[in-house]
Formats: C-alpha cells, sequence, structure tokens
C-alpha cells in the first residue's frame, strides 16, 4: 500500500498561506501528501496544486446530498472543488458539534455516494484511556462510524488520541502499536483480506521529531498532522519521514 501524509490545517489558513503548498510540491515523496485547508481554500488549493503531488480534501461534509442546511457543505460540493478526501469524525467536530458515531458513519456513507475517500477518525480521552477504556472506545468508535462497504480505496482510519491532539504529549511507542494492531484486527474481522490495505494513520502531536519513530512501528501506515502541517518545512520533513519508512 502507498502510505499517506494527511495534513489538517483546521480553522487556520488564508489564502496568502497557499504559498506554503508550494513549498511543499517540492518535497520529493513516495507517499501520498494531502492536505485538507478549511472550505473556502479547497477550490484555490487545487488549482494551484494541478499537476503538482499534493492532494487536497476537505475537513467535513453533511450527511445530506443537498437541501436546506445553512452554512453546511455537501460532499458532493467538497469533490466539485477539487477534493478526494474528507476528514470525519475528528474528535473536535464531536465535542464541538455532538457528532456521533452514526452521524459519522452517516457522512461516510455521503463522502463515498460522492467519490470522496472517507478518512474516520477514533480515539480515546485522556480519562478513558486512565479508566483502560482506549481499546473498547476504539473498537466502538470504529463499529459504529464505519458503514458498511468500506474497502482499502475509500477508507483511511485515523486514531488520534484526544489527549494527543495539539498538547505535545503522545502515547508510548508501544501503546501507538497496541491500538493499530487493534485496529487492524477489528478491520479483518469486519472486512477480511480487504483491511490489509486499508491505511491506519496516528494522529497527534506528530512532529518531524518524533516521525521516524512512529513510522517505524507496525500498522502506521502514515499520519494525520495538525499542528505541523501548518509549515512546508515542518509537514516536509514528516513526508520525507514517511517517504523512508
Ligand atoms: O487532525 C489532526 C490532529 O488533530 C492532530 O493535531 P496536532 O498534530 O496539532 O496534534
Amino acid at each position: 500500500m502507498r502510505k499517506l501524509a494527511a495534513g489538517n490545517w483546521k480553522m487556520n489558513g488564508l489564502a496568502a498561506d497557499l504559498a506554503e503548498l508550494k513549498a511543499l510540491a517540492e518535497v520529493p515523496a513516495s507517499c501520498e501528501v494531502l492536505i485538507c485547508p478549511p472550505t473556502p481554500l479547497i477550490a484555490q488549493a487545487n488549482w494551484q496544486m494541478q499537476g503538482k503531488p499534493v492532494m487536497i480534501g476537505g475537513q467535513d461534509c453533511h450527511a445530506n446530498a443537498k437541501g436546506a442546511h445553512t452554512g453546511d457543505v455537501s460532499a458532493a460540493m467538497l469533490k466539485d472543488a477539487g477534493a478526494g478526501h474528507v476528514i470525519l469524525g475528528h474528535s473536535e467536530r464531536r465535542a464541538d458539534h455532538g457528532e456521533t458515531d452514526a452521524l459519522v458513519a452517516a457522512k461516510t456513507q455521503a463522502a463515498w455516494a460522492a467519490g470522496l475517500v472517507a478518512i474516520v477518525c477514533v480515539g480515546e480521552t485522556e480519562a478513558q484511556r486512565d479508566a483502560g477504556q482506549t481499546l473498547d472506545v476504539v473498537a466502538t468508535q470504529l463499529a459504529g462510524s464505519v458503514p458498511d462497504g468500506a474497502t482499502a480505496a475509500n477508507l483511511v482510519i485515523a486514531y488520534e488520541p484526544v489527549w494527543a491532539i495539539g498538547t505535545g504529549r503522545t502515547p508510548t511507542l508501544a501503546e501507538i502499536a497496541e491500538v493499530h494492531a487493534f485496529m487492524r484486527a477489528r478491520l479483518t474481522e469486519r472486512l477480511g483480506a480487504e483491511a490489509a490495505g486499508v491505511r491506519l494513520l496516528y494522529g497527534g502531536s506528530v512532529k518531524p521529531s518524533n516521525a521516524v519513530e512512529i513510522f517505524a512501528l507496525a500498522n502506521v501506515d502514515g499520519a494525520l498532522v495538525g499542528g505541523a502541517s501548518l509549515k512546508a518545512a515542518d509537514f516536509g520533513a514528516i513526508v520525507t519521514a514517511l517517504s523512508a519508512a
């Protein structure tokens, strides 16, 4: 499988910041590189990256194809603007917008119907990890957020411990490896051999300084990067680490 370095700009970036994309396009990469900017920048980013080895994606979509949903964006609109992927069920959306596993599953179906690859996020809070519930939480989120019809081509899973996002803290390498092996096993129970090709990304305070050791782990097929994706120098170093893994 081709590994994936995905950058999530979250609610950061204006048109002037797309210069970082141009710098990123100069980084030699043997993996796939994806940037998910804020929705208003998707079309411009896609236009700037035409013919360049950087894919563009969205950060969310509505579960419905169209209709009276003021302020929302459909999967088809993302596709129309040039996105090929969409992040769904990020913990910030689960927390800020009350997104449930069922809603994330519905959004995933909407993404697939529009021809987008869904990057479905799962991960435990710090309290859940302290209570020894990490694998149960991940299992529940995986089962509930991924609808039937998943394939290696239309699904990517991102394991993002909530307490590691933007904090500079990460699980131990053994803890990351344990969760990723668990996710692979759960997906295999459901999808059979197809699960071997589903990319499993780690996310949460990935930086150039820790990327090499994280990417060396079994069942880590890339990263979903927040803060460090905002600067081409940092994200480029992460892409380089993944390309060498
Ligand atoms: O989607 C990205 C994650 O939330 C990770 O964010 P971070 O790299 O800033 O910790």
